[in-house]
């Protein structure tokens, strides 16, 4: 099994899920946006090593083929990409480049090489501006940004490859918010820079590298007033790929991977003080431009489809991703904390 982008957050624990359930594991990473500390990480907590990292970008060819030719690559899960929704508009060009372009090369390859099964990361930001509470997966995308189009794009893209190929299944998984962390502690979410997805930002806070939390917008309609969303926890999500490669139809599919549950961020930082019983400071300021006040899920489709449900709650959620952020306070490259009591 190919895993692109198997050093990032999705990737790392979708590996170490993989291992532990028997199967061989090559990763392409060009660490662009990850550590190769993870490497080793992956095969700590799975108990087994992948069998190879090649370092790179898929829009080499000569890289991606050196790669199918190596090994007997069976299917892919392709999460190789740029993911940061501000970036993304002021780097538009960027963005469809390394996503749009690493997905064709990808796909030739692929089917260069026979490789007939691809699992691809999506996300439920395509469905863009959308007030419909539970989101289900015919609900019309409608992306804001050139990230969340880039995601679209490549989701066409890649049904188009299996009209055409009718050799060729795949599926495209629009993931809600994934958070937590492997609960060894060795895996997580380690962002470059400043973070800006609500967890990391709300563990760099707990561990006091970041002196509050502010929260975007308190005056939404919503129970608080603040943002509601569906967290996932990684290692469902993890799951989530391994089954829907396990399960995967002929064709080209599309399935939410969510809970169906909402959070609010208050409701978040309420759940880290009872889980964990650390106090995150918190300051409603005002709205960040491009948010939607409540995302949620219908994961119906991936229950009836394939019997696959999340399994893991809001308090895993938030315990996981403070075990790794006390166990590596400054991320990966600092290493681990040793005596952490563990
Ligand atoms: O410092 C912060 C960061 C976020 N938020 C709020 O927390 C909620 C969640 O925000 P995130 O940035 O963590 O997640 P988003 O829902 O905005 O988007 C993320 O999840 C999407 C899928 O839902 C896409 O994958 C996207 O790429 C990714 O950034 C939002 O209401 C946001 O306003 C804060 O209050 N303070």
């Amino acid at each position: 099994m190919l895993v692109t982008g198997g050093a990032g957050f999705i990737g790392s624990h979708t590996c170490v899920e993989l291992l532990a359930h028997g199967h061989a594991v090559v990763v392409v990473d060009d660490f662009s946006n990850s550590s190769p500390a993870v490497i080793d990480r992956i095969d700590k907590a799975a108990g087994r090593p992948i069998t190879a990292l090649h370092e790179g970008d898929l829009r080499d060819s000569s890289l991606l083929r050196s790669v199918f030719e190596a090994h007997p690559i069976d299917a892919v899960i392709h999460f190789a990409a740029k993911k940061a929704v501000g970036e993304s508009v002021e780097l538009p060009l960027e963005y469809y480049d390394v996503n749009v372009s690493a997905t064709t090369s990808l796909l030739r390859t692929m089917l260069a090489h026979g490789v007939r099964e691809l699992v691809f990361s999506s996300s439920c930001s395509i469905y863009g501006q959308t007030s419909t509470v539970p989101l289900g997966e015919a609900e019309p995308a409608a992306p804001t940004n050139p990230y969340a189009r880039s995601k679209w794009f490549c989701e066409n893209i890649i049904a188009d490859a299996c009209r055409r190929y009718p050799e060729l299944n795949a599926v495209a998984l629009r993931y809600f918010n994934p958070v937590g962390a492997h609960s060894s502690g060795l895996l997580g979410e380690d962002p470059r820079g400043v973070p800006n997805n609500v967890m990391p930002y709300m563990m760099q806070v707990a561990i006091g590298r970041r002196p509050e939390l502010q929260v975007f917008g308190g005056d939404y309609e919503t129970p608080d007033g603040t943002c509601v969303r569906d967290y996932i926890h990684v290692m469902d999500v993890a799951d989530g790929h391994r089954v829907a490669l396990s399960q995967l139809e002929p064709g080209f599919s599309v399935f939410n991977l969510g809970t169906g549950v909402g959070t609010s961020v208050l409701g978040l930082v309420a759940a880290f003080r009872e889980a964990c019983g650390v106090e995150i400071p918190a300051r409603v300021v005002s709205r960040r431009p491009g948010d939607v006040a409540m995302l949620i899920a219908d994961p119906a489709r991936a229950a009836s489809a394939w019997g696959w449900r999340t399994t893991r709650d809001l308090h895993a959620m938030v315990r996981d991703a403070w075990e790794f952020q006390r166990l590596n306070p400054y991320g990966y490259e600092a290493g681990l904390v040793v005596g952490s009591g563990q």
